[in-house]
C-alpha cells in the first residue's frame, strides 16, 4: 500500500528524494543516531525531532536544494520505549513553492573535494509532525494505538545499504574504464624523451613503467565488472529468499558485499590517482577530468560504509565462520575454503596456484586473528579490547579474502565466457586475467611467503611472467580502451578524446577561462600596480 502510494510518484519525479541517515555526529554507528521519531497515539502521528546539533542530518546528496522528500532514519519511540532506528518517508519542502515546511531546517553543507554538482545538505527537525504511514512498514510496524510490531529480521533495516554496496562494485568498474581510457589514449598520443638519440621521441605508452601504472587499471575494470555481475546475481538470489522469509543467506551477502565494496573502491581510487599521475602536468588539469574522477572514486571509500568499518564487518563474519567450521559446522560457499586443513601444497606459478595461495593467506590470517584474540581473552582482556588490538590483522584478513573472491570470480567468469568468444578476443581477455592475478601475487608476495610454499625462484619467475604480459598486452591496449566505447561527451576529457587532438583541446579549454577575457586583468590596476608603487 505504501509502495503504491510512493513508488509511482517517485518514478515520475513528482517527488525528488534522498536518503537522510548520516548525522553530524554519527555516520558509521547507526544505533547511535540521535534524530527521534516519537509516536503520538492521540493524533496517530510521529513527531520528528533533532534534539542536538549532532543530531542534524549531514551529507545526504541533493538534500540542500533538490529534494522535496527524504527517507529519514530515526530512533523510533512508542509508548515510552525506544525500538531503535527505523526509516520514515518525510516531505520536507512544499511541492509548489519548494519552501522548507515549518519545523524543517535545511541547507547546503559547503564545498567538498569533488561532487561539486551534488548539493549535499543538512536537515534538522523541530518537533515536526508526520502521519503514522510515514513510517516505512515493510519490516516493522507501529499500530494506531502505538503498539510496536517487531520485524521478523531486524537486519532488514540495513537492507538498502547492502543494495548500494553491491552496485558500487560495478560503479568502480565503470570509473576505472574512464580513467584507463583517458590515460591510455593520452599515453598513445604523448611523445616524450629520447632514449635513442637517432630515433624520434617515443610514445610514453612504450615505457614499461607506464604500462605497469596503467594496465592494472584496465584489467581491474574488467575484474570488477565481472565480480559486480556475480555479486548482483547473488543479491537477487538472496533478496528472493528474503521475500519468502528465508534470511539464511543474508549474512554471507552482507559480508561479501562489505569487503568487495571496500577493496574495489580503494583500488579504484588509487588506480585513478595512478592514471592521473601517469599523465604528468596535463593530468593535473581539471579539463583532463582525472582530478574530478579521483574525487568521485575516493568518496566511495567513505560513503555507503567507511571502508575500514566494512572490512571489519567481513572480518567478523570470517572469525565466526572459523569458529563454526572448527566445530564441524558447514560454512557458506564463499567462506568454505577456510576449513581446508590439507597440508600446504607445492607452489604452482599458475592462476589456480595463485588463487589457492590467496585462500591460504586469508585462512592463515583468520586463524592468526582467532589465536591472538583467544590468547588475549585467556589473559583477561575483554573480547572487545582483544578485537580492537587485533583489528589491523583482521582488516588484512578481510582484504585477502576479498582478493581471493575477485581472483576466482574473474578467472571463472572469463573462462566460462571465452568459449563463446573469437580466439583472439579470448586470448586478450585471458591475458588480462593473467596480468591481474600475477600483479596481485607480486603486490602481496610477503603474505604468500608467509602462508604458502612459494619460493624465491617462483617469485622471480612471476616477475618475468608479469613483464612478458605487459609486452603481450601493449599492442592491444588502445583497442581495449576503445572497446569500452565511451563517448567524448561522457569522458569529458581534453586528454582522452577519441580524435587524440590533445594539445588543441587543452588550448581550446584554456582560452575559455574568464581570466583570458582581457589582456590585462583588473587585478593589476587594483593590487599589483599600487603594490609595485609602494602604495599598498
Ligand atoms: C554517487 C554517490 C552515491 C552516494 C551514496 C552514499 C549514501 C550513503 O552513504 S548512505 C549512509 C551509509 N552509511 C552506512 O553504510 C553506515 C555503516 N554502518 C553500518 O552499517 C552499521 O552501523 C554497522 C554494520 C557498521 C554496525 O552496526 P551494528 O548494528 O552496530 O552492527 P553490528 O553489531 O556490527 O552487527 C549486528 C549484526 O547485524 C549484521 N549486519 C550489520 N549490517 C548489516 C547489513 N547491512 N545487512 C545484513 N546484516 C547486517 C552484522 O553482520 C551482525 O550480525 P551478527 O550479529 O549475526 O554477527
Ligand atoms: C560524497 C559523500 C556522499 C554521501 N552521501 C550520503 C547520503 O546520501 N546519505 C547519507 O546518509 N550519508 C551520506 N554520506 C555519509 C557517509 O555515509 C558517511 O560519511 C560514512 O558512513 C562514514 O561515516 P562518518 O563520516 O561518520 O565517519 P566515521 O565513522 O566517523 O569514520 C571516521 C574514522 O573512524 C573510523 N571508525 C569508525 N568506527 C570504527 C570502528 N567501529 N572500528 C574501527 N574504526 C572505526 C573509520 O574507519 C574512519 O577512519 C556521504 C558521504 C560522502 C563523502
Amino acid at each position: 500500500e505504501q509502495q503504491e502510494k510512493w513508488v509511482p510518484r517517485a518514478v515520475n519525479m513528482e517527488i525528488i528524494g534522498t536518503y537522510a541517515q548520516t548525522e553530524l555526529g554519527h555516520g558509521t554507528f547507526l544505533r547511535g543516531l540521535e534524530t527521534t521519531a516519537t509516536y503520538d497515539p492521540n493524533t496517530e502521528e510521529f513527531v520528528l525531532n533533532s534534539p542536538t546539533l549532532t543530531a542534524y542530518k549531514w551529507w545526504p546528496g541533493g538534500l540542500a536544494h533538490t529534494a522535496n522528500h527524504c527517507v529519514v532514519v530515526a530512533q523510533l519511540h512508542s509508548k515510552g520505549v525506544n525500538h531503535g532506528v527505523h526509516p520514515f518517508i518525510v516531505q520536507i519542502r512544499d511541492e509548489d513553492t519548494h519552501m522548507p515546511l515549518p519545523g524543517v531546517k535545511v541547507g547546503e553543507i559547503g564545498p567538498k573535494l569533488s561532487f561539486s554538482t551534488a548539493n549535499n545538505g543538512f536537515l534538522g527537525f523541530d518537533n515536526f509532525r508526520v502521519p503514522r504511514d510515514s513510517m516505512l512498514m515493510k519490516n516493522a510496524q507501529v499500530l494506531k494505538d502505538g503498539t510496536y510490531v517487531k520485524s521478523r529480521l531486524s537486519k532488514l533495516t540495513y537492507g538498502t545499504m547492502v543494495f548500494i554496496r553491491v552496485m558500487i562494485v560495478t560503479d568502480m568498474a565503470y570509473y576505472l574504464s574512464v580513467g584507463a581510457t583517458i590515460a591510455i589514449r593520452y599515453s598513445a598520443v604523448r611523445h616524450q624523451s629520447k632514449p635513442k638519440e637517432n630515433e624520434p621521441e617515443p610514445q610514453i605508452l612504450d615505457y614499461v613503467t607506464q604500462q605497469h601504472k596503467l594496465f592494472i587499471a584496465l584489467a581491474s575494470s574488467h575484474a570488477f565488472r565481472v565480480t559486480g555481475q556475480w555479486l548482483w546475481t547473488t543479491f537477487v538470489r538472496v533478496n528472493k529468499a528474503l521475500t519468502s522469509g528465508n534470511a539464511d543467506t543474508l549474512p554471507e551477502l552482507h559480508a561479501v558485499a562489505c569487503c568487495l565494496k571496500a577493496v574495489t573502491t580503494r583500488d579504484a581510487a588509487s588506480m585513478v590517482e595512478a592514471c592521473r599521475m601517469s599523465c604528468g602536468g596535463h593530468g593535473y588539469m581539471t579539463s583532463s577530468y582525472l582530478p574530478i574522477l579521483y574525487g568521485i572514486t575516493t568518496a566511495a571509500c567513505t560513503y555507503e560504509g567507511e571502508n575500514t568499518v566494512l572490512l571489519l564487518q567481513t572480518a567478523r563474519s570470517l572469525v565466526k565462520a572459523w569458529q563454526k567450521g572448527s566445530k564441524g559446522k558447514p560454512l557458506s560457499p564463499t567462506e568454505a575454503y577456510l576449513m581446508d586443513k590439507s597440508p600446504v601444497p607445492k607452489w604452482e606459478n599458475t592462476l589456480d596456484g595463485i588463487i589457492a595461495g590467496f585462500r591460504r593467506v586469508s585462512a592463515g590470517k583468520v586463524q592468526d586473528c582467532v589465536s591472538k584474540i583467544d590468547k588475549l581473552v585467556k589473559m583477561g582482556t575483554s573480547y572487545e579490547d582483544a578485537w580492537n588490538q587485533t583489528s589491523v590483522r583482521l582488516v588484512a584478513a578481510s582484504e585477502a579474502h576479498s582478493r581471493a573472491v575477485i581472483l576466482a570470480t574473474f578467472r571463472a567468469e572469463v573462462s566460462r565466457a571465452a568459449a563463446a568468444l573469437s580466439p583472439p578476443l579470448a586470448r586478450v581477455l585471458h591475458q588480462l586475467v593473467h596480468l591481474y592475478t600475477v600483479y596481485w601475487a607480486l603486490e602481496r608476495v610477503g603474505d604468500l611467503l608467509l602462508y604458502t610454499s612459494i619460493a624465491e625462484r617462483d617469485v622471480q619467475e612471476l616477475q618475468q611472467q608479469y613483464e612478458d604480459l605487459l609486452q603481450k598486452i601493449r599492442p592491444n591496449t588502445v583497442g581495449l580502451v576503445d572497446a569500452f566505447d565511451l563517448r567524448d561527451e561522457i569522458l569529458n576529457s581534453t586528454l582522452g578524446a577519441y580524435d587524440g587532438r590533445v594539445y588543441e583541446r587543452l588550448m581550446e579549454e584554456a582560452l575559455k577561462s574568464p581570466l583570458n577575457a582581457e589582456p590585462v586583468n583588473q587585478s593589476f590596476h587594483k593590487y599589483l600596480k599600487p603594490f609595485m608603487q609602494g602604495k599598498l
